[in-house]
Parts: C-alpha cells; structure tokens; sequence
C-alpha cells in the first residue's frame, strides 16, 4: 500500500493506547484567534466545533459567529459545555459521536481541533457527498496528514472526490507542545474551501467516483494505460492531447483540473454502459 492510502486509511483504525478520545487539548489562544481568523466567520455563520473538549474553540466562536454547534462525546466535558453554554444563547451543545451527529442542514462551517483518529470519516462526512450544505473548515489534524491531503500527486480516490469540489490547504504547522497532553506527533492547520468553480458537476459525483476508483486502481500505471479500458485508442489519442500530457506519465500525476478533463471526455464520447461504476462502499 503507498504511504497516502496508509495514512488515510490507519486513520480509522486508531491507535492511542492511552488516550482512546485523543483528549489533546489546545492551550494556545493565539492559534485559537488564528483559526477562526482563517475561517473568516461572519455574524450569521453557523459554525460547528467536532470534539468541542472544554471549548478552547467553541467560546471564540461564539462571540463571531450566528449559532455554535459544539459536538463532544464525553460525558463531563458535555456536561461542562452545557453549564457553561446557559450564558451563550448562540450555544448549542450536542452530546454524541460526531460519526453519527446530524450536521445542520443550512450551509455551515467547521472550526474544530478534532479527534485525529478519527479524521478521515469526519473529513468523508463533511465532503461526501460534495452537494451537503458543508461551507468550508479550518481545522487542526495531524501534520503527516494534511500533507498527505495537500499532496500534488493523488493517489486515492476518495482523496481526488474531495478535492474536485473543496481546495486543501496546509495554512501552517503546530508543534505538539501546544496541546495538553501533547500527541506522539505535530499538527496542522488544515484549510477547506468550497470551490467556486467546478469541472465537475455536483450531480455527477456518483459517475466521478466510479471514473476515480478505477482510474486510480493503480495509481502509477501510465495514464494510456490506467484508462485503456474506458477509452477506445483513438479517443485515447484525442484525451491525452487535450489533457497535455505524456501517455507514459502515471495516472497519479493528473491534477484536479485534468480529472475534469477525462470525466468531460467520458460524458461526451463514451457511451453510459462502458463507465466504470463504482464498485464498493468506499465509505470508512
Ligand atoms: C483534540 S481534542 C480537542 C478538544 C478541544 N476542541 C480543544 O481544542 O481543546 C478532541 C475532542 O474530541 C472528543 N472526541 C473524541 N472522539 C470523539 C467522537 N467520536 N465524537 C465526539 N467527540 C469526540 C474528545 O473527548 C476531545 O474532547
């Protein structure tokens, strides 16, 4: 397995022994203010804090944004959240997995110093499917994976239908002694935008993901090669043309906009029957 599909997928498993809720809280107000600086929180926004832990987010939040939807799934700290939310009309704390929380359904944000074990469903829930009222986040994940999620070449499927509808970008690193207790490893500020402009439609994102997943089996095969099985040769010749690119260059090298490029290609020469359908459940 390449080390991206590693990453995103040791992130569902877990492995902090000690720490089974990744209770790592963040102590420094400076990065606190940063974030939801990044985040651009307007006064009607409703912002929502994954793994709210004491609030070192959620009270910053309050005083910018519209509504605050705090979710935690510990006991005690819920129960503090709640005391303390009695104060903030604009507060509303919800006890429970942020797995299985219901997110707003009017277009909202996401600020949050979040559970890394746990990363990739939170960041599948958000983006898929991409048409959900999910706006944008800015939040804290581990260094090696926001890397990994920013990396120019995309190697996992899952990884390019998020970015064919949100940019991903690494604002900075955060060291480990900036939360209490510190995680084994650094963090990062991960920025997540909805784009404005799309190469592929929103209501196409079943058809993409089958084109992903297939494309991307094996994702250092030559692109000829990789897409042989949906393209006739002489459509071949026509896409890698339009795509300006070398037919021996690997499939991984593609960026989005390239991506956008085949799926057009693939509505407009290649007949329904002979798309690739997606072939299993590719949620965590
Ligand atoms: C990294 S801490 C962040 C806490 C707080 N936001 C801060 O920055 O100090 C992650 C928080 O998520 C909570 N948490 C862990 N797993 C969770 C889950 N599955 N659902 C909801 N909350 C969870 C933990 O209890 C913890 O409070």
């Amino acid at each position: 397995m390449h080390r991206q599909d590693q990453r995103l997928s040791s992130m569902k498993t877990g492995d902090e022994k000690s720490n089974l809720r990744a209770q790592h809280l963040l102590h420094n107000k400076r990065i606190v203010q940063e974030m939801v600086e990044h985040a651009g929180i307007q006064s009607l926004d409703i912002v929502v804090d994954l793994g709210a832990g004491k609030g070192a987010i959620t009270w910053d939040l309050a005083e910018k944004a519209g509504k605050v939807v705090a979710i935690e799934n510990d006991p005690a700290y819920a129960e503090a959240l709640r005391r303390k939310s009695e104060a903030c009309s604009n507060v509303m704390i919800i006890e429970r997995d942020i797995r299985e929380a219901y997110l707003p359904k009017e277009p909202f944000h996401v600020v949050a110093n979040i559970p890394f074990f746990i990363t990739t469903p939170i960041l599948d829930k958000l983006m898929d499917p991409p048409g959900s009222s999910f706006q944008g986040a800015v939040m804290l994940i581990q260094h090696g994976a926001a890397k990994g999620f920013t990396a120019r070449l995309i190697r996992n499927p899952r990884l390019l239908k998020w970015r064919m509808w949100f940019d991903m970008e690494l604002v900075k690193v955060v060291p480990k002694h900036h939360f209490s207790p510190p995680p084994s490893v650094d963090a990062a500020i991960l920025r997540i935008r909805r784009k404005k402009d799309v190469t592929v439609a929103l209501h196409h994102h079943h058809a993409f993901e089958g084109l992903a997943e297939y494309g991307l089996k094996y994702p250092e095969l030559p692109v000829y090669e990789a897409l042989k099985g949906i393209f006739t040769p002489t459509q071949m010749k026509h896409l890698v043309k339009d795509l300006r690119v070398d037919r021996h260059a690997p499939i991984c090298t593609l960026n989005e906009l390239q991506w956008g490029t085949v799926f057009q290609a693939m509505l407009e020469r290649v007949p329904a029957f002979r798309w690739p359908k997606k072939l299993k459940k590719n949620k965590p």
